[in-house]
């Protein structure tokens, strides 16, 4: 499979600070990839690049074959061509069900006047349905998504982005503030939509990234110190020295 995002040589400043330093980075269709390195590595700066809301200085961000130039389209156009993002807080409509939280995001390209007079149909319920054996409510389908726990809501929003069918979807600390069981479910949930769509998570937790069981790319200082199995990474010297500090 070729590489369905491809980023090279990209550098951000602020203020003269460089926040990404001639980073490059590929992803493969239906590849699933932790993104992990100390604060301040540039982990968020590169997923804003990726989605288009922060623009580079310099470098080269392609989407599929024949690449096409991410920096020429919007945030709202990067999204449409197929780029889903989660952010670590869930932003799922609490005083709706899960049901139509999940509605709502299936339909959320229609124009506002159909999307005013919609009302679901069989087909629709069926995908809602689908979503929701994919993320694990199932049962909870009823349910105002207020009432969630914590992690419920944080997969209710993955099926949300996953209604839209990206084919990259781009996830920051999914395990932040989850409970062990809740943890697991999240490794499953991702190592399952990344089988039909490529996967980016960033996430801090080490024993979260070793059940997900993929390729590990290690950022430092806005660039790739290290990329492999999370073993490799985790015994590569460059990669001890930066978390230790030294
Ligand atoms: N808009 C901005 N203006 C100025 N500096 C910024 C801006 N955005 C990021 N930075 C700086 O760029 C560097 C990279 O930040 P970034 O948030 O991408 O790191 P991170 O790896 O996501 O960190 P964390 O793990 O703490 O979330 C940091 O030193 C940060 O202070």
């Amino acid at each position: 499979m070729g590489a369905l995002l491809e980023v090279s040589g990209v550098s951000v400043s602020f203020d003269g600070f460089k926040a990404i330093n001639n980073l490059s980075f590929s992803i493969d269709t239906g590849e699933l990839r932790a993104v992990i390195g100390p604060n301040g590595a540039g982990k968020t700066t590169f997923m804003d690049i990726v989605t288009g809301k922060t623009r580079p200085d310099s470098g080269k961000v392609e989407w599929g074959r024949p690449g096409r130039d991410l920096l020429r389209l919007s945030e709202s156009q990067i999204a449409r061509l197929g780029i889903g993002r989660k952010f670590q807080r869930p932003t799922v409509f609490v005083t709706q069900t899960v049901q139509d939280n999940l509605l709502m995001a299936l339909k959320k390209d229609r124009d506002p006047l159909s999307a005013l007079f919609y009302r679901a149909d069989a087909v629709d319920l069926g995908k809602v349905e689908e979503l929701a054996v994919e993320i694990g409510l199932q049962e909870h389908l009823p349910r105002l998504a207020g009432e969630l726990s914590h992690g419920q809501k944080q997969w209710l929003e993955i099926g949300m982005l996953l209604a839209q069918d990206p084919q990259l979807l781009l996830v920051d600390e999914p395990a932040a503030g989850m409970t062990p069981a809740e943890r697991e479910h999240t490794t499953d949930l991702l190592k399952r939509a990344a089988q039909t769509r490529a996967v980016v998570v960033v996430e801090h937790d080490m024993e979260f990234v070793r059940r997900l069981g993929c390729k590990v790319t290690v950022l430092h200082e806005g660039a790739v110190l290290a990329e492999g199995s999370l073993d490799a990474v985790t015994s590569n010297q460059d990669v001890i020295d930066v978390y230790l500090g030294r």
